[in-house]
């Protein structure tokens, strides 16, 4: 229930209310809805310092334009809960990013005023873009409003975007919501490039004053108000970055003060005839003491206690598998000096944190920028460097031609170092590792691990890194380790070995990555009912252990593969190459676990595995009808 008094944002149903009420009314409801974001997020954990920051942008612009008719997109969409609080969903706030509750992002199967779905940033702009091409061709839809931060401009795509809209001169919102910060503080020439664009112009002020118009405005709105004179009059731009690109550039503004929002967004609405870039200078975390000292990490919270700001995080007696990997780079790193690492606007999540602050000249934030890194890194592998490119595999996707056409097809050593592989959680379906097997595993010279613990992770990273005949990969879950004892450090791998864990008899299990524990699980089950299946660890997604599969076929009427990964993976490659040697032709049966056709909904991670048809009692059922020689039919039919 909410502790917070909100007489007035109780009023509103939807942004229809807020278009009656006073620029007085609505600078009281931005504080109320304040008040209400923290208490939702302390009960539900989230992406509370990015929701804060937006609290007034989002009251001026359902304010201001026409929602839902008119397209709002919030870029990346973590930033969205005070618009989902205003836009008829403050009931269903405190199921935030639990099974069956709310996203986290803005979805279009959740409401009207989701126009586009997000997660991955730097889309936006380009979807806006869309929404604008519809209206003019007649479709009945009206004004698009982009709203993206200072990290997000940094990627390709909002460059692509601005390029494109521009050169296109239709009418189109870009809000920029500048707060100096990504998850970490933002890196790259933009960033600095839009901090020298908020520093003090006097002239500009002096300027202003001249102009009926704009002193008539409370005096920090006039800056604001004469690049919307220059937008209306015609008169040329100042020579933005962003006017030279064919926009109206409006700014900057502050993005705390409704008296400057509302009458900056409504003569932009009032007079914009092409695109336009209204520049909002905001505070991570604003309002909330605990979030704007510590924007980074307060950018995604556990649940938390109000008072004190101290989140509850859940304790693991096991160290992570992202600071496993972290600390046996940073040592990897202290013995050769050729290590680099790169990262794509996520040093802690990823964990190259830990070798940043050792050796801060060989770790390279580039900003979201998954596509750079990707060629960063084979351009560095190029000049003799050893490159770790660490991203998640959901953001990995983005950089797919950059990993097929500049590091797989000359056979550069890029070292890939892909942590949330697998269900990742509360972020969902956008952020799940789901495909980087199926998108890894056909590419030529590809060496493709997983670890089944985080012992194991050591030895691939050291592996990997030892590695130099071509690119690499090791894919590891988000998320606490099983535990294992962690050599002081790792051995090098042979290439393409798996191992055997259990020695059984008719079914073997054939488990690739952090899913062992519940093939384990599942092998002790069926002890108890007499059954005694093999388990091995195949390790290597590519090459796989040839000599090891013609041992199982030839030793077993049945074999399981079990992968953190969609379809098309691992089990598929097995499934290949045990058809094309002929081992099936001898009767052999084969059974693939798989994550299911269809996006998994968001849920703790455990919970999302059951949805998949992935738990240990899963794969027990699975074994026990292969032992009874029934046929258990593993169909995922793909959902609606
Ligand atoms: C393609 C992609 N890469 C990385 C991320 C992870 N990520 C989510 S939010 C964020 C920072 C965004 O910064 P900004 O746009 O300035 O928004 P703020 O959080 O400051 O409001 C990052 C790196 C992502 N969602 N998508
Ligand atoms: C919105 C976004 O993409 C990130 O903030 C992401 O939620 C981080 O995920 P982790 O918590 O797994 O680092
Ligand atoms: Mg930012």
């Amino acid at each position: 229930m909410a502790s917070t008094q909100t007489p007035l944002l109780d009023r509103v149903a939807g942004p229809s209310d807020l278009r009656i009420l006073s620029d007085a009314e609505l600078a009281l409801i931005a504080d109320e809805l304040r008040n209400e974001v923290i208490d939702i997020v302390s009960e539900t954990g989230g992406h509370l310092g990015s929701s804060l920051g937006v609290v007034e942008l989002t009251v001026a612009l359902h304010a201001v334009f026409n929602t839902p008719m008119d397209k709002l997109i919030w870029d990346v969409g973590h930033q969205c809960y005070p618009h989902k609080v205003l836009t008829g969903r403050r009931d269903r706030m405190r199921t935030l990013r639990q099974k069956g509750g709310l996203s986290g992002f803005t979805k279009r199967s959740e409401s009207a005023f989701d126009p586009f779905g997000a997660a991955h940033s730097s889309t936006s702009i380009s979807a806006a873009l869309g929404f604008a091409v519809g209206r003019d061709l007649g479709m009945p839809t009206g004004d698009a409003i982009a709203v993206i931060g200072d990290g997000s401009i940094s990627a390709g795509m909002a460059y692509e975007a601005l390029n494109n809209a521009g050169d296109e001169g239709r009418r189109l919102f870009v809000i920029l919501n500048d707060n100096e910060m990504s998850i970490a503080p933002p890196v790259g020439a933009m960033s600095t490039y839009l901090s020298r664009l908020c520093a003090p112009d006097p002239l500009a002020r002096m300027h202003s004053l001249t102009e009926g118009f704009e002193a008539a405005m409370p005096p920090p709105v006039r800056a604001g108000m004469r690049r919307a004179r220059q937008l209306v009059s015609g008169l040329p731009g100042t020579g933005t970055l962003f006017e030279e690109l064919g926009f109206d550039y409006i700014g900057p503004i502050d993005g705390h003060d409704l008296g400057q929002l509302l009458p900056v967004l409504r003569a932009a609405r009032a007079r914009a005839t092409g695109p336009v870039l209204i520049h909002c200078v905001t505070v991570k975390g604003k309002g909330y003491e605990p979030a704007e000292k510590s924007a980074d990490k307060y950018h995604g919270v556990s649940k938390f206690d109000v008072s004190t700001g101290a989140m509850n995080k859940a304790k693991s007696n096991a160290p992570s598998y992202t600071s496993v990997f972290g600390e046996t780079l940073t040592d990897e790193a202290s013995r050769d000096p050729s290590i680099v690492a790169v990262t794509a606007a996520m040093p802690a999540g990823t964990g190259v944190k830990t070798m940043a602050d050792r050796f801060p000249g060989r770790v390279f934030d580039v900003g979201i920028a998954e596509q750079h890194a990707v060629t960063f890194a084979a351009g560095m592998a190029a000049s003799g460097l050893k490159p770790v490119c660490a991203i998640y595999s959901t953001f990995l996707q983005r950089g797919y031609d950059q990993v097929v056409h500049d590091v797989a097809l000359q056979g550069l050593p890029v070292r890939f170092a892909i942590d949330r592989a697998g269900l990742v959680g509360a972020d969902g379906a956008t952020h799940a590792g789901a495909f980087d097997l199926a998108y890894l595993c056909s590419l030529p010279g590809f060496v493709v691990m997983a670890p089944s613990d985080e012992a194991e992770l050591r030895h691939m990273v050291t592996t990997s890194l030892a590695h130099d005949a071509g690119p690499s990969a090791v894919r590891f879950p988000r998320g606490a380790g099983v535990g294992a004892e962690l050599p002081e450090r790792g051995d090098i791998l042979p290439i393409g070995k798996g191992r055997i864990i259990r020695e059984g008899e008719e079914v073997a299990i054939l488990s690739l990555g952090a899913h062992l524990s519940e093939c384990v699980v599942a092998a002790d089950l069926l002890a108890e009912q007499g059954f005694n299946p093999t388990i091995a660890d195949a390790r290597f997604a590519k090459p796989i252990d040839t000599e090891l599969l013609a041992d199982l076929a030839a030793t077993h009427s049945a074999i399981v593969t079990v992968e953190q990964g969609a379809q098309g993976g691992f089990g598929a490659h097995v499934l290949s190459h045990l058809a094309n040697s002929g081992a099936l032709d001898r009767g052999l049966r084969i059974r693939t676990m798989t994550l299911p056709d269809r996006f998994i909904e968001q849920a703790a991670p455990n919970e999302m595995y059951e949805d998949a048809g992935m738990t240990a009692q899963d794969i027990k059922e699975v074994v026990r009808a292969l032992y009874a020689r029934e046929t258990k039919i593993l169909s995922f039919p793909a959902v609606g």
